[in-house]
């Protein structure tokens, strides 16, 4: 796959999601997304004023997490939590669905919990990426919260939050590929730390990586170009 790396700094949501994170470091990951241009900015829900502050008149994205990382959050409290980072700037928000009532095939409640954050998001002009925290799920269980995702009226179905026992796999991507069609958009994310890493992300079929090495993975591409 040849790719240039502008092409796929746009590939990329740079994130910076850890409880941890200071101002200083959201303000270096706002100045990395503009100097990579990144697709986005992704941060958990407190920062997202501030980024969206730092892009303004950039094309880089501010994007969300909510619900985040365990998705067993009241729906109502997932909604009002996409209204607040949307007004707060968020023009992309990640959601964590609810991961227990898939498991006990409860398919009607974890459409419903996506379609509420679903419309809340595209009422104001963002757009949904579901996590589905693959590492947690059989195979028959990533089937089910994909075709939900697609159901529930998303616009992206992504791998992992990067919180809980391991992150994006290429296999995965495939199976969600294979899951949601070729034009439904995916978001592999959590652990992907190499240029052939993320490459490979692609080639399963994702259109967009969740990131926190993003530096290294686009110097890595910088120096192979
Ligand atoms: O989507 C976000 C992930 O938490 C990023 O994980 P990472 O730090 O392994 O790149």
């Amino acid at each position: 796959m040849n790719l240039t790396t502008a092409e796929l700094a746009k590939y990329m949501d740079h994130t910076m999601l850890k409880p941890e994170a200071t101002e200083a470091m959201i303000d270096q990951t706002i100045k990395e997304a503009i100097d990579y241009n990144t697709a986005s900015v992704c941060v958990n829900p407190y920062w997202v004023k501030k980024v969206s502050q730092g892009l303004a008149g950039t094309t880089v994205n501010p994007c969300a997490v909510i619900g985040f990382p365990l998705g067993a959050n009241a729906t109502a409290i997932k909604v009002a939590e996409t209204n607040q980072v949307i007004d707060d700037g968020a023009k992309e928000v990640d959601m964590v669905i609810n991961i227990g009532e898939l498991k006990a095939g409860h398919d009607d409640v974890v459409e419903a919990d996506i379609k509420a954050v679903a419309d809340a998001v595209h009422a104001k002009g963002a757009l949904l990426k579901v996590i589905i925290e693959n590492c947690l799920l059989t195979d028959d269980e990533k089937i089910r919260a994909c075709q939900l995702t697609v159901k529930g009226g998303a616009d992206y179905v992504k791998t992992s939050t990067g919180f809980s026992k391991w992150g994006a796999k290429v296999e995965d991507v495939k199976l969600m590929r294979k899951t949601v069609g070729p034009d439904f958009k995916i978001k592999a994310a959590g652990g992907i730390h190499s240029l052939a890493e993320a490459k490979a992300m692609i080639a399963a079929g994702a259109n967009r990586l969740g990131v926190s090495a993003s530096v290294q993975i686009l110097e890595e591409a910088k120096a192979a170009e």
